[in-house]
């Protein structure tokens, strides 16, 4: 397959991450996350988890893996290509805050992939906006955000989780206290760190933002310390991030009970387990045109002029290049 790659979405520690974009085409078709051969280990556990969570809804998809280079050079280097997200991170959609009624659809969608998460057997170590993507989804009545958790560089299989391995885990304003205090990991680290996540997209603020050096938030934290919740956070909206924040650790241990709770409860608030959030509001829709005026842009700059059919193109193409496409589509 030819592919090139195109600009970059984002660093982390493990990689970086570009568009992958068939070659003559400068339309984006996958991400490609990249590291160099001594630095692969990570990718290779990522890959291998994202394996396992094949078509899974709420996790992003993982299409192959392929080292490219030359050995003899020393120039290999160890790709991941996966589906693209088109929305960027959850972090673009907060902006300055999400409204509450969005905001419980999305944490539902975020609940229901940490359970399938937890239910295989894992820890994913590293909750946080920046590690859920966000898919546009046209409905012709709205737009329509499909969040997906990625970024399994940390994740833990829970029967091999050792006291202590939480140091180099996670994101230190995610944390939770029994991770910051004895490195202890089990799957409520998680929970916690969703709570300061759906904090996040109600405040559009990060968690402990108030404290600018990591070393005065690990001190917090491992004091007892919870996020404040502010006071017009309707008493549902506390009461699950109350019970995400809780001391215990198996009361926060448990998602089905979380997938309960009156906040996320889908018939109340639509967008059931595996529908996407619908969703207004003109921040919102300000992305949203954001979005398509980018659409159109790649189309323009392309060499070839793309018919409306090419999105979402991904499946044609990789089928037309002999791959079969691991991509769910709706
Ligand atoms: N499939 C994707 N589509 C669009 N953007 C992506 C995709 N994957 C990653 N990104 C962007 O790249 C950023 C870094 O990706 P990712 O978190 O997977 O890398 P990482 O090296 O593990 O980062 P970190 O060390 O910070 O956890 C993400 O925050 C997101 O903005």
């Amino acid at each position: 397959m030819q592919w090139e790659k195109g600009k970059r979405l984002g660093k982390g520690g493990f990689g970086e991450v570009f568009v992958a974009q068939l070659m003559n085409s400068n339309i984006p078709t996958m991400a490609v996350k990249s590291a160099a051969e001594d630095k692969a280990a990570t990718l290779f556990a990522e890959h291998k988890i994202l394996t396992r969570f094949r078509n899974a809804p709420g996790i992003i998809q993982c299409f192959y893996d392929q080292p490219i280079g030359d050995y003899t050079e020393g120039t290999v280097s160890y790709n991941l290509f996966m589906e693209y997200a088109r929305g960027g991170s959850l972090t673009n959609l907060i902006g300055g805050g999400i409204p509450e009624s969005e905001v419980r659809v999305y944490t539902r969608m975020i609940l229901r992939a940490l359970y399938l998460i937890h239910s295989a057997g894992y820890v994913h170590c590293d909750i946080k906006p920046d590690n859920i993507l966000a898919f546009p989804r046209e409905t012709g009545t709205g737009v329509c955000w499909e969040l997906k958790i990625a970024d399994f560089g940390l994740a833990v299989e829970s029967s091999k989780l050792i006291q202590g391995s939480a140091d180099y885990r996670g994101t230190t304003r995610y944390k939770s206290p029994e991770m910051v205090a004895s490195g202890k990991l089990t799957p409520a680290v998680d929970v916690w760190a969703l709570g300061c996540t759906v904090l996040e997209m109600l405040t559009g603020r990060r968690p402990w933002s108030e404290l600018k050096k990591k070393e005065e938030v690990k001190w917090r934290i491992a004091k007892g310390g919870m996020p404040e919740i502010p006071q017009w956070v309707s008493e549902e909206g506390k009461d699950f991030l109350r019970r995400c924040f809780a001391k215990d650790i198996n009361s926060r241990c448990y998602v089905p009970g979380f997938l309960e709770l009156p906040f996320v409860a889908a018939d109340r608030h639509g967008g059931g387990f595996s529908g996407a959030a619908v969703v207004g509001g003109g921040r919102v829709l300000g992305l949203r045109r954001e979005i398509e005026r980018r659409w159109q842009e790649e189309k323009k700059q392309s060499k070839r002029s793309p018919a409306a059919a090419d999105f979402p193109m991904l499946p044609h193409q990789l089928l037309g290049q002999g791959i079969k496409p691991v991509l769910r589509c709706r």
